[in-house]
Parts: C-alpha cells; structure tokens; sequence
C-alpha cells in the first residue's frame, strides 16, 4: 500500500432536491489530515486527507445542517480524527467510535464527552483483519446511557451473524442496510431477510445509505431506488441516511454527492418521510436531548 488515494468528487453538483431545514447527513467519514492523525497501521487503504473543513463545506453545499461522523477503519481503533472533526462542528456533529473491545469505562466516557454515541463493529473482511463476536458483545454490554452499536456486514453473513446481533442490549443501526443484491429488487432474497431479521426486534435501525456501492447498473441507480422505496415506507421509523462522503474505497466509481443527494425523493417521496429520515430518526439516535426539550 503506497499511493494515496483520492475517493470523493472534486466538484459535487447542486443537488436539485433541497433538503428540509435541520436536515442531518448520518453516515460520513473523516479521513485525517494524516500530519496530524496518522492512519491506522493496519489500515487497508491509504486516503487523500478529507478533514473537517471539507466536509462542512460539503455539507452546506449540499443543504444539510448537521453531520454524524463514523470512525472509517482507516484509522482504526484510535478516534482522534473524529474526535477533532466534532470538537470543531460547533455542535453541528456527532460520532461513532470504533474501540479495542477492552477500552475502560472512563474512556468510554470520554468519548461521551466528545460527541460519541456509538460504536462500529465492522464484518468487512477487505477492511479489518478481525471481528472477535465475544470480545465485541463484552464492550456492547458497558456502554454509556442512550448508546447504539452500528454494525457493518454484507447481506451472505447476516443468517451467521444473527445470535450475536441478537445478544446485543442496545439499538442495532445496520449500515447500508447489510449490503443486499438491490438488483433482486424490492422482493429479493436479501430484502426479504433483512426485513425478517428487522421484524425480530423493533430497535434494529437501517441506514439507506450507498447507491453508488450497491447498485451495479450505476447512476442514476434506479434498482437502488426500486428496491430501497418500499423499505424506507415500510420502517420509516428506524432509518436514517447519509452521504457516506469521502466515500472510502470508491475511486473506480466515484460518485456525485450531488446525484446522492437527488436519490432522497425517490426513496422517502413525500415531506412527511423526508422529515423522519433526515431529522426525527437520526435526532433520537444523537441529539436526543433536543427531542425532548
Ligand atoms: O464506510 C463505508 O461506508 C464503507 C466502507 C469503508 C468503511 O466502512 C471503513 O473504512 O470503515 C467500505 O465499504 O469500504
């Protein structure tokens, strides 16, 4: 691993959508500046910097108001970057940590302190070099209050990874919606698991997240939008959305955040649906104390 690589769009469009006031972006990433938080030695990619001004930029670019921030597995366990990134958000970002599954109960709390919510357990074998089930349901049973456990996997493991998940105490908020074939379409084998295993427990969120990685017919990703529509209205509750911006891994398929952005109304068609995807759900799982204010 040598070159540095560049994964996000130099020139985003304007999306044509405008997204409601207080809209949130709930899945993106930061990557460094490397000079001040070096990647993960054992990380799997090696990104262009994408730090916070950037992706404040981006995110007034494209109409959104706030951002949650998910530690990428390029910088491993050490959530610094993130960390920073949310430290100069102005309290317009959260985040969720990755952790060494015997991270003390201090420093958890610390990382409450710092704007994080949740933790990422990450099933991608191209991205970590293991996932110890045990060590992960040990740390997922001390979180702080209010805490999630965001977990990434593809949609072949979802039958395997189904005890462990069901161990877990706290809300489950599933990435890219397990990464289903979204060309089998709204009906498909993996749709039709995954809404079994969200039936199983009312706490399981999804985030709808990702067209540019899950639909191989490309932009403007109508099997995505077919498959995703009928998902988005059948648990309006419990999903969220994002950019997914800088978009790790994405550099022979680089999508417009523009174009990303434009997926919202075909997936959650009416303002009602716009406002629980991008505000109400992902306010309860981050900001829940202005819910209630
Ligand atoms: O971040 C994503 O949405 C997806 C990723 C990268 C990732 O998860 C990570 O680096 O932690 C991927 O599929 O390569």
């Amino acid at each position: 691993m040598t070159d540095r690589i560049t994964s996000w769009h130099g020139s985003p469009s304007r999306p044509l959508y405008t997204p409601p006031p207080g809209a949130i972006d709930a899945h993106c990433h930061v990557f460094g500046p490397m000079a001040d938080f070096p990647f993960s030695a054992k990380a799997k990619y090696l990104p262009q910097d994408a730090g916070p001004d950037m992706l404040f930029a981006l995110r007034d670019h494209l109409g959104f108001a706030r951002n949650v921030i998910v530690q990428a597995s390029c910088h491993g366990t050490d959530n610094a970057a993130t960390l920073d990134a949310i430290a100069k958000s102005n309290g317009k970002a959260r985040g969720v940590a990755v952790v060494d599954p015997a991270i003390s109960d201090a420093d958890l709390a610390a990382l409450h302190e710092g704007g994080i919510r949740g933790i990422r357990f990450n099933f991608l074998k191209r991205l970590v070099d293991d996932a110890p089930k045990d060590k992960f349901l040990e740390v997922a049973r001390r979180l702080p209050a209010g805490w999630h456990v965001v977990i990434y996997f593809e949609a072949d493991i979802l039958e395997e990874l189904r005890p462990f998940m069901d161990a877990i105490p706290v809300p489950l908020v599933i990435d890219h919606m397990g990464r289903p074939d979204v060309t089998q379409g709204p009906d498909g084998p993996d749709m039709k698991a995954f809404r079994a295993f969200l039936d199983s427990r009312d706490d399981i969120w999804f985030k709808a997240t990702c067209p540019d990685r899950l639909d191989p017919t490309g932009d403007p990703w109508n099997s995505f939008a077919d498959a995703v529509a009928p998902l988005v209205a059948d648990y309006q509750d419990r999903v969220l959305w994002g950019t997914d911006w800088p978009h790790p891994n994405m550099q022979d398929a680089i999508p417009d955040d523009g174009h990303l952005v434009d997926m919202i109304p075909r997936i959650a068609p009416t303002a009602d649906l716009q406002r629980k995807l991008l505000i109400d759900n992902p306010m309860r799982l981050y900001w829940p104390e202005e819910m209630r204010a």
